[in-house]
C-alpha cells in the first residue's frame, strides 16, 4: 500500500479519535509503520494474548498496539468477542479502543524446501496510550 494512504489512514484516526466515533479498522501496513515494523524497542508489556508495542505517527502522537497474531488460543471468534466487548466502553479509567486491524496478510516461507507463499491473520486492537 502506497505511504500517501497510510498518511490518510492516520489522519482519519486521529480525528475520529477526536470526535469519539467507532474505532477504526486500519491495515496491516500501517500497524507495521507506527510499531517501526514490530521493533522490540517498542513493546511496552505483553498479556495473555499478545505483545502491546508503542505506535507512533509522523505528527509524533502515540497509541498502544496490542497484537495478537501468531499468539496460541486466539482465534478469529475470540478477537470478534474481544472486540464488540471493547468497542462500546466508555469511562474514564479504562483505555479506549482507537482501532483495530484483521487482515491476512501474505508471507514467504519454506515448506518441504521449496518457497511458498502462505497466508497469516494479522489481529491488533489499538487503544489510547
Ligand atoms: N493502552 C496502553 N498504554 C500503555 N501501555 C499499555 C497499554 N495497554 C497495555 N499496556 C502495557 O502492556 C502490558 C500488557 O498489556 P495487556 O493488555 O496485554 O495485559 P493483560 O491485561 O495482562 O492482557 P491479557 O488480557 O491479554 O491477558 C501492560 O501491563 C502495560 O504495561
Amino acid at each position: 500500500m502506497p505511504d500517501l494512504s497510510i498518511c490518510g489512514m492516520e489522519a482519519k484516526l486521529l480525528e475520529q479519535r477526536t470526535s469519539g466515533s467507532e474505532p477504526s479498522k486500519l491495515p496491516y501496513q500501517l500497524i507495521r509503520k507506527i510499531t517501526n515494523d514490530f521493533d522490540k524497542g517498542r513493546i511496552l508489556g505483553s498479556g495473555g494474548f499478545g505483545t502491546v508495542y508503542k505506535g507512533v505517527y509522523e505528527d509524533g502522537r502515540e497509541i498502544a498496539v496490542k497484537v495478537l497474531h501468531n499468539i496460541s488460543g486466539v482465534d478469529d471468534k475470540e478477537f470478534h468477542k474481544e472486540f464488540d466487548n471493547l468497542r462500546g466502553l466508555k469511562h474514564p479509567n479504562i483505555v479506549e479502543l482507537v482501532g483495530f486491524c484483521h487482515e491476512w496478510e501474505k508471507e514467504l516461507a519454506v515448506f518441504e524446501g521449496k518457497q511458498v507463499t502462505a497466508e497469516r491473520l494479522c489481529m491488533a486492537l489499538c487503544f489510547e496510550y
